[in-house]
Protein backbone atom coordinates (compact mmCIF):
# COMPACT_ATOMS: atom_id res chain seq x y z
CA UNK A 1 0.00 0.00 0.00
CA UNK A 2 2.86 2.04 0.92
CA UNK A 3 4.65 2.55 -2.60
CA UNK A 4 1.36 1.80 -4.45
CA UNK A 5 -0.42 4.40 -6.74
CA UNK A 6 -2.73 5.26 -4.33
CA UNK A 7 -0.40 4.91 -1.17
CA UNK A 8 2.00 7.83 -2.95
CA UNK A 9 -1.26 9.78 -4.32
CA UNK A 10 -2.27 10.29 -0.05
CA UNK A 11 1.46 10.63 0.91
CA UNK A 12 1.76 13.72 -1.98
CA UNK A 13 -1.66 14.86 -0.50
CA UNK A 14 -0.20 15.11 2.91
CA UNK A 15 2.64 17.22 1.70
CA UNK A 16 0.68 19.95 0.20
CA UNK A 17 -1.44 20.21 3.71
CA UNK A 18 1.69 20.35 5.52
CA UNK A 19 2.72 22.82 2.92
CA UNK A 20 -0.86 24.79 3.22
CA UNK A 21 -0.24 24.94 6.83
CA UNK A 22 3.51 25.89 6.92
CA UNK A 23 2.84 29.07 4.73
CA UNK A 24 -0.52 29.70 7.16
CA UNK A 25 2.03 29.43 10.41
CA UNK A 26 4.90 31.39 9.11
CA UNK A 27 3.85 34.12 6.31
CA UNK A 28 2.75 36.93 7.31
CA UNK A 29 1.44 38.04 3.50
CA UNK A 30 -0.85 34.63 3.69
CA UNK A 31 -1.93 35.44 6.96
CA UNK A 32 -3.06 38.96 6.05
CA UNK A 33 -4.30 37.90 3.13
CA UNK A 34 -5.94 34.67 5.10
CA UNK A 35 -7.58 37.64 7.60
CA UNK A 36 -8.58 39.52 4.39
CA UNK A 37 -10.35 36.64 3.00
CA UNK A 38 -12.42 35.93 5.77
CA UNK A 39 -13.57 39.47 6.29
CA UNK A 40 -14.66 39.24 2.72
CA UNK A 41 -16.38 36.28 3.54
CA UNK A 42 -18.16 37.38 6.26
CA UNK A 43 -19.00 40.58 3.66
CA UNK A 44 -20.65 37.75 1.44
CA UNK A 45 -22.57 36.74 4.29
CA UNK A 46 -23.76 40.23 5.46
CA UNK A 47 -24.71 40.83 1.62
CA UNK A 48 -26.51 37.66 0.91
CA UNK A 49 -24.34 37.55 -1.94
CA UNK A 50 -25.32 34.69 -5.02
CA UNK A 51 -24.50 31.50 -5.16
CA UNK A 52 -21.88 32.29 -8.54
CA UNK A 53 -20.77 35.76 -6.83
CA UNK A 54 -19.44 33.32 -4.02
CA UNK A 55 -17.88 30.65 -6.41
CA UNK A 56 -15.88 33.83 -8.20
CA UNK A 57 -15.03 35.37 -5.06
CA UNK A 58 -13.74 31.92 -3.86
CA UNK A 59 -12.01 31.57 -7.02
CA UNK A 60 -10.09 35.32 -6.29
CA UNK A 61 -9.30 34.41 -2.87
CA UNK A 62 -7.63 31.04 -4.06
CA UNK A 63 -5.87 32.44 -6.82
CA UNK A 64 -4.36 35.47 -4.72
CA UNK A 65 -3.18 32.97 -2.11
CA UNK A 66 -2.04 30.10 -4.52
CA UNK A 67 -0.12 33.06 -6.34
CA UNK A 68 1.30 33.63 -2.71
CA UNK A 69 2.32 30.68 -1.82
CA UNK A 70 4.36 29.84 -5.19
CA UNK A 71 5.62 33.42 -4.50
CA UNK A 72 7.32 32.47 -1.07
CA UNK A 73 8.28 29.20 -2.47
CA UNK A 74 10.14 30.56 -5.23
CA UNK A 75 11.54 33.39 -2.96
CA UNK A 76 12.94 30.43 -0.70
CA UNK A 77 14.30 28.94 -3.29
CA UNK A 78 15.91 32.03 -5.09
CA UNK A 79 17.64 32.48 -1.00
CA UNK A 80 18.78 29.02 -1.23
CA UNK A 81 20.41 28.85 -4.59
CA UNK A 82 22.00 32.06 -4.39
CA UNK A 83 22.34 33.82 -1.05
CA UNK A 84 24.18 36.84 -2.45
CA UNK A 85 22.58 39.88 -3.88
CA UNK A 86 22.59 39.21 -8.02
CA UNK A 87 20.39 41.36 -10.22
CA UNK A 88 19.28 37.98 -12.01
CA UNK A 89 17.56 37.22 -8.25
CA UNK A 90 16.40 40.71 -7.64
CA UNK A 91 14.65 40.22 -11.32
CA UNK A 92 13.12 36.48 -10.48
CA UNK A 93 11.59 37.71 -7.62
CA UNK A 94 10.31 40.64 -8.81
CA UNK A 95 8.53 38.57 -11.51
CA UNK A 96 7.17 36.61 -8.93
CA UNK A 97 5.72 39.54 -7.37
CA UNK A 98 4.10 40.84 -10.14
CA UNK A 99 2.27 37.66 -10.84
CA UNK A 100 0.79 38.23 -7.19
CA UNK A 101 -0.15 41.53 -8.07
CA UNK A 102 -2.11 40.79 -11.02
CA UNK A 103 -3.86 38.13 -9.11
CA UNK A 104 -4.66 40.56 -6.73
CA UNK A 105 -5.82 43.13 -8.97
CA UNK A 106 -8.25 40.60 -10.74
CA UNK A 107 -9.18 40.08 -7.07
CA UNK A 108 -9.92 43.28 -6.13
CA UNK A 109 -11.68 44.41 -9.93
CA UNK A 110 -14.23 41.07 -9.19
CA UNK A 111 -15.05 42.34 -5.42
CA UNK A 112 -15.87 45.59 -7.03
CA UNK A 113 -18.12 43.85 -9.83
CA UNK A 114 -19.75 42.08 -6.57
CA UNK A 115 -20.38 44.83 -3.63
CA UNK A 116 -20.86 47.80 -5.78
CA UNK A 117 -24.50 47.27 -6.43
CA UNK A 118 -25.02 45.94 -2.61
CA UNK A 119 -23.53 49.24 -1.37
CA UNK A 120 -24.22 51.99 -4.00
N1 LIG B 1 19.34 38.40 -3.57
C1 LIG B 1 18.81 39.46 -4.18
N2 LIG B 1 19.42 40.02 -5.24
C2 LIG B 1 18.88 41.09 -5.86
N3 LIG B 1 17.72 41.70 -5.49
C3 LIG B 1 17.05 41.18 -4.46
C4 LIG B 1 17.56 40.04 -3.74
N4 LIG B 1 16.69 39.76 -2.74
C5 LIG B 1 15.69 40.65 -2.87
N5 LIG B 1 15.90 41.50 -3.87
C6 LIG B 1 15.01 42.60 -4.29
O1 LIG B 1 14.21 42.96 -3.17
C7 LIG B 1 12.81 42.71 -3.46
C8 LIG B 1 12.15 42.14 -2.22
O2 LIG B 1 12.73 40.87 -1.97
P1 LIG B 1 12.33 39.99 -0.71
O3 LIG B 1 12.98 38.67 -0.84
O4 LIG B 1 12.62 40.76 0.53
O5 LIG B 1 10.81 39.84 -0.98
P2 LIG B 1 9.56 40.36 -0.18
O6 LIG B 1 8.49 40.57 -1.19
O7 LIG B 1 9.92 41.52 0.71
O8 LIG B 1 9.23 39.05 0.60
P3 LIG B 1 9.07 38.71 2.12
O9 LIG B 1 8.43 39.91 2.77
O10 LIG B 1 8.20 37.50 2.07
O11 LIG B 1 10.48 38.43 2.59
C9 LIG B 1 12.81 41.75 -4.65
O12 LIG B 1 11.62 41.84 -5.42
C10 LIG B 1 14.04 42.20 -5.41
O13 LIG B 1 13.78 43.34 -6.20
Amino acid sequence: MKNSFLGKRIRGGGYAIKGAWLLLKHEPSIQVQFIISIFVCLTGWYFDITRSEWIFQFLAIGLVMAAEGLNTALEAMADFVHPDFHSKIGHIKDVAAGAVFIAALIAVIIAAFIYIPYIF
